[in-house]
């Protein structure tokens, strides 16, 4: 049975000119133990797949499960399988750190919960502060506390909607280690990132959502291995030849993307007989980043870049 099952899920919001299609007919299905990442540009539709898995939002259409429980018939078992890390920062101001957590306990039915609590706090570095205010902590430890919270009742899926937005390095690295430890003790992590390079070090599969609909679903190494492969990256001034007008331009930065060693020197004639003077060419593998980008903006169909169904070899 899959962790976490997406089954023709659509979501329309009320808009001023009419009825507005967040999500349109999302399916996929998570397998128990994976590492997922759910990825796309800002508005794609991930918080709003997240707060219909968390019974937040309502599908319009479609059923969302968590092993086996459907997400609004049987909220109660669904939701206790789930602990939900929220991308924004809600808490009660009134409480200490160790008490929120043990309210948070309470609400699931958890009781004597300290030692679990204590570690949790160890593991996010929030021990010394088990005593603080919610209202003395800083934004970074504010968000420790919103994943220790998620993380009371010992959930088997993980779901941290961009966990790692506004903090610092140092508990990127803690936060993450932590995560990828419960991962490998078998709890599934589904995870939302602009972070791409957390994505491609963290995620077995990833599915990227365009406007409300999937349009690419494969295991990670896939992914990368699918599209343009190569970078080629140079320093310029002055005007890329019309043809080039794909490059991605970061000030005197140039990097194009090519699929192979022909592409790479049709590139470079281009340059050549356009009379660019290019300089620190570099020549390297594409990452997560590149085919992201590729990807959103190819005018992709749904579904045109979902190759590979769920399954359980890359778990391992
Ligand atoms: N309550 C709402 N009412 C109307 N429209 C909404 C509502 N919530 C979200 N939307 C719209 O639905 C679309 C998807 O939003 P959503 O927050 O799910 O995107 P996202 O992929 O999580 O984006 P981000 O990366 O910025 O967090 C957006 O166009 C957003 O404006």
């Amino acid at each position: 049975m899959s962790a976490v099952s997406f089954q023709h899920v659509s979501k329309s919001y009320k808009g001023p000119r009419g009825p507005f299609q967040a999500l349109k007919d999302v399916s996929f299905d998570i397998e128990p133990g994976e590492f997922f990442g759910l990825l796309g540009p800002n508005g794609a539709g991930k918080t709003t797949l997240i707060s219909i898995l968390a019974g937040l939002s309502r599908a319009t259409e479609g059923q969302v499960r968590v092993h086996g429980h459907d997400v609004v018939s049987d909220y109660a078992r669904a939701r206790r399988q789930l602990g939900v890390v929220p991308q924004e920062l809600v808490f009660d101001p009134f409480f200490t750190v160790r008490e929120a957590l043990r309210i948070q306990s309470g609400y699931f039915g958890v009781k004597c919960n300290d030692d679990w609590i204590d570690e949790l706090l160890a593991n996010l570095g929030l021990a010394d502060k088990a005593n603080a205010n919610m209202r003395q902590l800083s934004g970074g430890m504010k968000r420790r506390v919103l994943v220790a919270q998620a993380l009371v009742h010992r959930p088997p899926v993980i779901v941290l909607d961009e966990p790692t937005a506004g903090v610092d390095v140092e508990l990127r690295q803690t936060l993450w280690q932590f995560i990828a430890r419960l991962n490998r003790q078998g709890h599934t992590v589904l995870l939302t990132t602009h972070y791409l390079e957390e994505a491609e070090a963290l995620c077995h599969r990833i599915a990227m959502l365009k406007a409300g609909q999937v349009v690419a679903l494969d295991r990670t190494s896939a992914l990368l291995a699918g599209t343009a492969s190569t970078m080629l990256s140079f320093k310029m001034d002055g005007e890329l030849p019309a043809s080039l007008d794909h490059a991605r331009v970061t000030g005197r930065i140039v990097q194009i993307t090519a699929h192979d060693a022909q592409e790479v020197e049709d590139i470079l004639a281009t340059l050549r007989i356009a009379g660019c003077k290019i300089e620190d060419l570099e020549i390297g593998r594409a990452d997560l980043e590149d085919v992201f980008l590729e990807i959103m903006q190819a005018d992709t169909s749904p579904s045109a870049f979902v190759t590979r169904p769920a399954g359980l070899e890359q778990v391992a």
